[in-house]
């Protein structure tokens, strides 16, 4: 079999929200990436995605093609054998997470596609474990109305979902205690509620607030403040019973060695795109667990290339958690392959 690259080629996408996602660190409106489509001489076709999000610790959109134009060059006549093939290759881009991604995606569908075996399967016999057939999910909600939220969380519970999470850290507490209040008399106490306050809140301010929200059986709380104040977030979760989860304070394996040497969280939340790929996320992932941190994995709200890789990642590992891949249906348009 040739294993050597013949063409790499990128293209652009645009996808809409159906509607606007509002969070404590402002509206989400659209979300932008490449795709990118990689041709092996033996006719086998693979895709990634890079779709960097401003404020996790990405490059800018204009960084991410740059990255993938070199790519398109250098990867030419290149021979891909086997997973430490695509680590080494791609070592030294820790800068560029999401061009990272897309190209570590699309060389590791490759790989998955002329070995006949899905990229869970591939990563599980690569890192070891078992493929988990079935991830649960949660279901998200906005900063919206708590009579909005309640209606949205009955129709997910309709639909199946047994784990909501919901967005709280903006300016008005007041609203954002009613919100949750709200979700958690519609839904009763069977279902699991958690919260992401989005780096909303200083550490005097979460701790009075979690305080109240304890009442409300909330299963954890992600990025209660800012993501560089380990020393806050340990502080924070000392100081109130609802567990944390450190996601904005994770985009790469050093960050999450800080989060563990400082105490800071419970769990952390794993985001492919941010920590520049799924084997970086992989590596990640076994370092929360060996440090006694659950994991979960969630997208940055992709299109379905990426999706389908946080899925199978997840699939790959031993979690005890929903995990944040419900997220589809918020964008309007399907992408493209080009
Ligand atoms: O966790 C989920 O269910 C969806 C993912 C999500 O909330 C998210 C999506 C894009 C950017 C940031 C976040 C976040 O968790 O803060
Ligand atoms: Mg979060």
């Amino acid at each position: 079999m040739n294993l050597a690259i013949q063409s790499v080629s990128f293209q652009p996408y645009r996808l809409s929200f159906r509607e606007p996602w509002q969070t404590a660190r402002g509206i989400l409106s659209h979300r932008e990436g490449f795709v990118i489509k990689i041709f092996d001489r033996n006719h086998h076709m693979s895709l990634g995605e890079a779709a960097p999000l401003d404020g996790f610790g990405m490059e800018s959109l204009a960084e991410t093609a740059e990255v993938l134009s070199k790519f398109q060059k250098s990867l030419i006549d290149v021979e891909i054998g086997n997973v430490q093939d695509i680590e080494g290759l791609l070592r030294d881009c820790d800068r560029n997470p999401a061009a990272k991604h897309g190209v570590e995606l699309a060389l590791l569908n490759l790989l998955a596609q002329r070995q006949n075996i899905s990229l869970s399967q591939l990563l599980v016999n690569h890192f070891g474990g078992t493929v988990h057939p079935d991830v649960a999910i949660n279901a998200v909600i906005g900063a919206i109305s708590p009579q909005l939220a309640a209606a949205k969380a009955q129709a997910y519970i309709n639909q199946g979902y047994r784990c909501l999470k919901i967005k709280v850290g903006t300016q008005d507490f007041v609203a954002d205690l009613q919100r949750v209040a709200a979700v958690r008399s519609q839904v009763g106490n069977q279902i699991q509620i958690r919260i992401d306050a989005n780096q909303g809140w200083d550490v005097e301010t979460a701790i009075a607030n979690l305080q109240k929200l304890a009442a409300l059986d909330i299963e954890y709380v992600e990025q209660p403040v800012i993501a560089s104040d380990l020393a806050g977030l340990a502080r924070v979760k000392q100081s109130q019973s609802i567990p944390i989860a450190a996601d904005e304070s994770v985009n790469n394996l050093a960050q999450l060695q800080q989060v563990i040497n400082t105490q800071a969280a419970d769990l952390v939340i794993l985001k492919p795109m941010a920590l520049g790929g799924i084997l970086t996320a992989h590596h990640a992932a076994t370092l929360a667990l060996k440090a006694g941190l659950d994991i979960v994995v969630t997208t940055t709200i992709e299109g379905e290339i990426a999706r389908q890789a946080a899925l199978n990642f997840a699939a790959s590992l031993p979690i005890q958690r929903a995990c944040g891949l419900a997220t589809g249906h918020f964008l309007a348009t399907a992408q493209s392959a080009g």
